[in-house]
């Protein structure tokens, strides 16, 4: 794994701009996986900016988010379909036929699974995926002791996720129970991965996935057996690593 130590999330996000970046202007079809959550949205502010400085188009990219919530409907203020509408796709010149966002709405979730691993096989695999990490160390809504062979699957929350997505929503309760994730295994399947780590709260969870076991105890530390994985991480969440 190769860690990019960065000042601060204004520097970690214009990092990993340049990275995704690339890949649009080199790719004839980039086929990018995205993430959501507070982490990637200074990326995608500056993917915008990047954009409207003609430096790049989305035109002939594809996009595959990671999770979504169970429940919720795409025109949800809080699903993940409409976050990524609001911080990137109406922003720039990607098609909506080709951004693709687990259907945590489908009456046949188990089925919407199975598709959306066809899909992304059907695209040739994700190029570059981007990741944001919880708290207990999920990619993704992989959480703890998700086996790493799991594909896109529906998931139960923990406890602490709920807690910690609350600030999003009126109340605690109103936090779904379930989403719908790409699995460890289908992240695996990226050729090559990006891990966007900010802030001294995530210290302790990034020494342990860089310098821990890999566990199914702690989702990201699979990422230590992946070919091509870049983690940008600022100094503060990078303050518990030992040397
Ligand atoms: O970037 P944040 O808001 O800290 O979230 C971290 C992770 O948690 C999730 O939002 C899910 O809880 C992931 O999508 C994200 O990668």
């Amino acid at each position: 794994m190769e860690v990019i130590k960065v000042k601060n999330y204004d520097e970690l996000s214009e990092k990993a701009s340049e990275l995704i970046a690339e890949k649009l202007q080199k790719l004839a079809k980039p086929v990018l996986g995205l993430a959501t959550g507070s982490t990637p949205e200074g990326l995608y502010q500056k993917l915008i900016e990047k954009y409207k400085c003609g430096d790049i188009s989305f035109k002939h990219a594809q996009s595959f988010n990671l999770d979504e919530y169970v429940g919720l409907k795409k025109e949800d203020p809080n699903s993940y379909r409409y976050y990524m509408n609001e911080k990137l796709f109406q922003h720039v010149d990607i098609s909506p036929e080709q951004t693709y966002v687990p259907a945590g709405d489908a009456a046949a979730p188990e089925k919407a699974c199975k598709e959306y691993e066809e899909k992304i096989k059907a695209a040739g695999n994700i190029d570059i995926q981007i990741l944001g990490i919880g708290l207990n160390g999920h990619i993704g809504f992989n959480e703890p002791h998700t086996p790493f062979t799991a594909e896109t699957h529906i998931v139960d929350l923990d406890a602490s996720t709920r807690q910690a997505n609350a600030r999003f929503f009126d109340s605690l309760a109103d936090v779904p129970t379930q989403a719908m994730t790409m699995g460890i295994a289908t992240i695996m399947k990226s050729k090559e991965i990006l891990l966007l780590v900010s802030g001294e709260k995530k210290a302790d969870t990034l020494a342990q996935v860089i310098q821990g076991e890999v566990s199914e105890a702690l989702p990201a530390s699979v990422l230590q057996n992946h070919p091509h994985v870049t983690i940008i991480a600022d100094e503060a969440a990078l303050s518990s690593l030992k040397n």
